[in-house]
Parts: structure tokens; sequence; C-alpha cells
């Protein structure tokens, strides 16, 4: 897939755990350099959501497209070769980091470029440490995860996570682990990400940042989309009660 061709396509997505339903009827589109924040009560399918559109979670119904690629119900919803690629372009990063805690930092940037895309290790450490720069962090590569603040770590996670070139990002609660200051550094590099183009999905509870830096928000509850609009429509004219009630519980 090239640049161009990324965009991601959602389609009547339904997923179940046993008995109980956690996604019904999910539909929206999110184009090449758009950003779009996911926000909702908590147990509304937000990271589940997340989750299907990389391959992480079977689904029961619907369809959906990154690019030219398509993930379809059932156990396995594409070949292996299909998953690979998708992951490379649509990276994840996650509340919790996910960090090799025996690796330095530049070690956990490396180990996918040199693994799974068999790229020579000279290359990616120059790569490395030219994302480590970007995110900040370019004094800290030969740093372990514990020797790093929860905001490094998350931006290490974010380098590592451009070290497959993605053309998208999905972020699941990224900032939920951080204190504020931290979150800001972390919410800094997502604005600088999205500046120079890259797609960005993220499930967040930041909803000033939403507000300021989303081109959409989608409301998700008890998994149903009950909104799908720019932040100025969704946070000062929502079409739904149960976002005014959302929003009020938030604010509070
Ligand atoms: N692997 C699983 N097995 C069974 N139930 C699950 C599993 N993963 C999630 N669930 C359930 O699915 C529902 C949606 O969970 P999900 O984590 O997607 O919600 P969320 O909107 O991201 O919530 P939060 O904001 O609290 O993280 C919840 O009721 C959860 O308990």
């Amino acid at each position: 897939m090239n640049r161009e061709e990324f965009h991601v396509q959602v389609e009547g997505l339904w997923k179940r755990f046993g008995h109980r339903v956690v996604l019904r009827n999910v539909s929206f589109h999110v184009a090449r350099g758009e950003t779009v924040a996911i926000i909702g009560p908590s147990g509304a399918g937000k990271s589940t959501l997340l989750r299907c559109l990389n391959g992480l979670c079977p689904f029961d119904a619907g369809i959906v497209r990154i690019g030219p690629h398509v993930l379809r119900p059932g156990k396995r919803p594409a070949p292996f070769a299909t998953l690979r690629l998708i992951r490379q372009r649509l990276g994840m990063v996650f509340q919790d980091f996910q960090l090799f805690p025996h690796l330095t930092a530049l070690q956990n940037i490396i180990e996918a470029p040199i693994h799974v895309n068999q790229m020579p290790r000279k290359e990616a450490e120059r790569r490395a440490l030219a994302l480590l720069a970007r995110v900040g962090m370019a004094d800290r590569g030969d740093a372990y995860p514990r020797e790093l603040s929860g905001g490094q770590k998350q931006r290490v996670a974010i380098a590592r996570a451009l070290a497959m070139e993605p053309f998208g990002l999905l972020c699941d609660e990224i900032t939920s682990a951080l204190d504020p200051e931290l979150k800001a550094e972390v919410l800094a590099v997502l604005e600088d990400l999205r500046r120079d183009g890259m797609t960005l999905i993220l499930v967040t509870h930041e909803l000033a940042f939403a507000q300021r830096v989303a081109d959409r928000v989608i409301v998700l509850a008890d998994g149903e989309i009950i909104e799908d609009g720019p932040p100025h429509q969704v946070f000062a004219a929502p079409e739904h009660p149960r976002t005014s009630r959302f929003l009020e519980q938030v604010a509070l």
C-alpha cells in the first residue's frame, strides 16, 4: 500500500464477547491525514473498536478496509502476510507502553525494523536515532525503560511505532497513565505528527485535546456511534442526549 491509498473504512462492524454485544453496527471513515478522537463512557467498546482496526481483535460481522487491504469477520480477519502489512502501515501505541524491559530505548525501536523488515542494523540504528530526536529523546537511547519517566517511555513507544514508517497510528489512551505535565509532552508529539500528515485515531479521555486538535470526534456509547462530527459540533451542539450527559459527567 502506498501513502496515497491509505485510509480507514469501517462498515457495519459487530463484535460480541460471549453473549455481550460490544460493538453494534459501527461504521465510519477516516481519510488520510485526518485526526479522529474516539471518546465515550468506560466500557463503551472504544479499545475493542481500535483493536478491530489492525486485526488484534476478531469481529463477528462487517468489514474493515485499510487502504487496499480488507479485514473480514471470523477468527482470522486476514492472512498473516496481510496483517503484517496492515500493522506496518497502521501502528499502535498502548496506554501501558509495552516496551521490552530488558532492551534499551534504542534497542526497543530497532527490534521490529531488523527482525520484521530485515533492515540492516546500521540503517535501523541511524533511523532510530533520528526518531528519538524527533520525540525529544535524542540523549536517552541507551536508557532502559525502568530509567525513564512515563512520558519518556510513551515517547519511545511512539518512536518505535514510527520506525515501521506507518501512515497512521492507533493510540489507545496513551496519556491515561501519565501525570499532567507528562501528558503534555506526549500530546505535543501527537500534534507534531499530525502537522506532518500522519493519520491519527485516538481513543482518549483528553477532551480538551480532542476539542482543540481533532478534525472529527466520534462518541461511542454502548457499542454504538452516537455522534460523529467536528469537535465544535459534538462538544457545543451534540445531537444525542447521551453525549450531553457524558460531557457533563466528565466535566464534573
Ligand atoms: N477480551 C475480552 N473478553 C471479554 N470481554 C471483554 C474483553 N475485552 C473487553 N471486554 C468487554 O467489552 C466491553 C468493552 O470494553 P472496551 O475495553 O472496549 O471499552 P472501553 O470503551 O475502551 O472502556 P475504557 O474506557 O474503560 O477503557 C467491556 O464490557 C469489557 O469488559
